[in-house]
């Protein structure tokens, strides 16, 4: 099972970003007074007791008059079902309880969907908590009284989200088949390309126990394999507002990034690669999923016979975080290559899960030192003691050394480099932890 989805929502200034930053370490946005002003922070890994979970933010309001507040409270509220395992429903103790809050409390409870009710800024227990028994209300449950910035409360919040995580979430899916997911941003053909993979290939619908979320997922059958392509048609949403449309479009990528072996991130041809595509990107890659970057609208553009290059080089720069990503150039007008992509996807999932003996990475490290002579910083060398795969999906190396200061991440790298000469690892992320031991008396 994939990682459980928190989803938070609520009015404006009830200080959702500075919850945000409370559980995700100060680093997600910054906190001002003006409403609405935080529209990057969108979702943050969040881990407690041994639960890793992601945590959303549906919000991006502007808040203008009452109505567009409910109104976009209800889009929120309604992103929130169709995303998350659990849902945050944050309220504040000084603004009291409102209307919209009792309406989107209605729309929560019909869900049927996990809820939390978290009242926040309950600076201090004593003088505010007779307020805080008046959100008993809202019909929701139990309101936890918190204080965001000051961290009041948030480890009797976490315990109860946690405990509302679906049976084995976060544990080793038994599903064998490989997860699909088709991310990027608005318009490049996302769905076109779901609907010719699925609609040509499409052996049953809907047959996966589990989660609501997987309800919707397809299965399709190619070549006599089955792939799960991860559906996320709640969160197809059209906005006038550029930045709510980029915000749904990174929503929908987290949640089924998620749930992904593998992820198709889908470019328009036309376009070219662009920062938003970074961002989306960079979701697949901080989550080391396979990667094969999908150039959709080939038939849509003049082509020489340097065309693909050209397009590589682009790509390959504004996505220089993954080099090792796999690049295809389909149309999902006419066709053209999509077949080709289930190859390309088995191939990437047989390097996300390869393993490589110690033997054989430990032949390759002495001979990458010998090559290559480790850094050193005042009179202290690096010593590389010893390297061992520790785990697939990514695949996770631990290397052994004198001193974690002096193993730059260049010399990561150059080794990286050297695992990837000798074994391909094309269309998955590596991850390498620097263990350091005591030098052995010898
Ligand atoms: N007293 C008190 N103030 C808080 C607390 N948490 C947040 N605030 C304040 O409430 C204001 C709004 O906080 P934000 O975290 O920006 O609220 P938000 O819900 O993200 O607001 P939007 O970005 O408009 O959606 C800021 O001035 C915070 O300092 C708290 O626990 N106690
Ligand atoms: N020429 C050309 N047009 C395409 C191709 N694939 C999709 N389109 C067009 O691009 C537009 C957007 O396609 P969608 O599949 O709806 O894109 P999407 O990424 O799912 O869009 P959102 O759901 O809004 O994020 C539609 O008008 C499609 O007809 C292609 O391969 N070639």
């Amino acid at each position: 099972m994939s990682k459980p989805v928190v989803a938070v929502v609520g009015r404006p200034n009830v200080g959702k970003s500075t919850l945000f930053n409370a559980l995700a370490g100060g680093m997600i946005s910054i906190v001002k007074d003006t409403p609405g002003v935080t529209r990057d922070r969108i979702y943050a890994d969040v881990s407690w007791l041994d639960r890793d979970f992601t945590m959303i933010d549906t919000g991006g309001i502007e808040p203008d008059s009452k109505d567009i507040i409910l109104s976009q409270m209800r889009e929120q509220a309604q992103i929130a079902i169709d995303t998350a395992d659990v849902i945050i429903f944050i309220t504040d103790v000084r603004q009291g309880l409102t209307d919209a809050d009792s309406k989107v409390a209605d729309m929560l409870r019909r869900s049927a969907k996990p809820v939390v009710l978290v009242v926040n800024k309950v600076d201090s227990f004593e003088k505010f908590m007779p307020d805080v028994y008046e959100f008993y209300n809202l019909g929701i449950g139990d309101p936890i009284p918190i204080s965001a910035a000051s961290r009041l409360g948030l480890g009797d919040m976490l315990d109860v989200v946690i405990s509302h995580f679906p049976e084995g979430a976060g544990t080793e899916e038994e599903d064998e088949r490989p997860r699909i997911a088709i991310v990027g941003k608005p318009n490049v053909g996302k769905s076109s390309i779901l609907n010719k993979l699925a609609g040509e290939n499409r052996a049953i619908v809907s047959d996966i126990a589990g989660t609501t979320r997987d309800a919707i997922d397809s299965v399709v059958k190619y070549d006599g394999r089955e792939y799960v392509l991860i559906d996320t048609a709640g969160l197809r949403r059209k906005s006038k507002i550029k930045e709510e449309l980029e915000r749904y479009s990174i929503i929908r990528a987290v949640t089924a990034v998620e749930r992904a072996d593998v992820v198709l991130m889908v470019i328009d041809a036309v376009e070219g690669a662009t920062e938003q595509d970074a961002k989306i990107a960079g979701i697949a890659h901080e989550r080391g999923k396979g990667v094969i970057i999908v150039v959709n609208k080939w038939d849509a553009i003049e082509k020489t016979d340097k065309t693909m290059r050209e397009y590589e080089n682009q790509i390959r720069q504004i996505l220089s975080f993954m080099p090792y990503a796999e690049i295809m150039y389909v149309s999902a007008l006419t066709g053209q290559r999509l077949n080709k992509l289930y190859d390309r996807i088995d191939m990437v999932i047989a390097n996300q899960t390869l393993r490589v003996a110690t033997g054989v990475l430990n032949e390759i490290l002495t001979e990458a030192v010998a090559m290559q002579q480790p850094p050193s910083d005042k009179g202290k060398r690096l010593k590389l003691y010893y390297m061992t795969q520790v785990a697939v999906k990514p695949p996770t190396f631990v290397i052994f050394v004198n001193d974690r200061e002096l193993m730059h991440f260049s010399y990561t790298r150059y080794l990286e480099n050297k695992i990837r000469e000798a074994f391909g690892f094309r269309g998955t992320a590596l991850r390498f932890y620097i263990r350091e031991r005591k030098e052995k008396g010898r």
